[in-house]
């Protein structure tokens, strides 16, 4: 059997997360000439993703992805590399053309996530960002080329990591969503 890599922020165990972590700085994958992107603040959301439109290090099963406000989230260095990655999605993320790494990922539409941008948190220089709470998407992982066999195994693995595994967002971010979409019926 072979093992599925989950993501390297999730294989070897969960690094702490720093209650007093007070933002820091997201860097791609380049040599040359980085993108840095500043967060002001801790993430919040945080979770692992299965989903085939999320960005992951190579050979990952998942993401490590999380929100932050909009305004706290400022491109700070090389921003002239980033390129929409799809216009058409509802979260907007912003690819380096270089390394292929999502920098940050804005909700603009009207939507419950409105004004929350998209992150990966283990792509901060810094230490002690919330850890991800959960597993999302988890039956998209097939989408992305895990054989529906090893899907047992998946589930378990992130149930021991304390990762509740889901098919869709957590209940909690569903029923946000679901309320937000009751009071906004036209
Ligand atoms: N089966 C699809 C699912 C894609 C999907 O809906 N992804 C979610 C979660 S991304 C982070 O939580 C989503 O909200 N997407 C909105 C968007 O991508 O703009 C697949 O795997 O492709
Ligand atoms: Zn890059
Ligand atoms: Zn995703």
């Amino acid at each position: 059997m072979t093992t599925v890599t989950l993501h390297p922020a999730l294989d070897s165990g969960l690094a702490p997360t720093d209650p007093a972590f007070v933002g820091g700085t997201l860097v791609c994958a380049c040599t040359d000439r980085p993108v840095r992107v500043r967060v002001e603040g801790q993430v919040a959301h945080n979770h692992a993703c299965g989903c085939t439109k999320c960005w992951k290090p190579d050979g990952a099963a998942f993401s490590v992805v999380a929100v932050a406000p909009i305004d706290k989230v400022t491109v700070i260095e090389n921003g002239d590399k980033l390129a929409v990655v799809d216009e058409s999605a509802l979260i907007q993320r912003h690819a380096c053309t270089s390394c292929g790494v999502h920098m940050h990922g804005p909700v603009t539409r009207k939507h419950p996530f409105q004004g929350l941008s998209f992150l990966h948190p283990e792509r901060f220089e810094e230490a002690g960002w919330q850890q991800p709470g959960f597993a999302a998407f988890v039956s998209s992982a097939i989408e992305g080329g895990v054989a529906p066999e090893a899907m047992t195994e998946v589930r378990s693995r992130l149930r021991d990591l304390g990762l509740e595994p889901y098919d869709c967002l957590n209940p909690g971010l569903m029923d946000y969503i679901a309320t937000w979409t009751v009071q906004n019926r036209a």
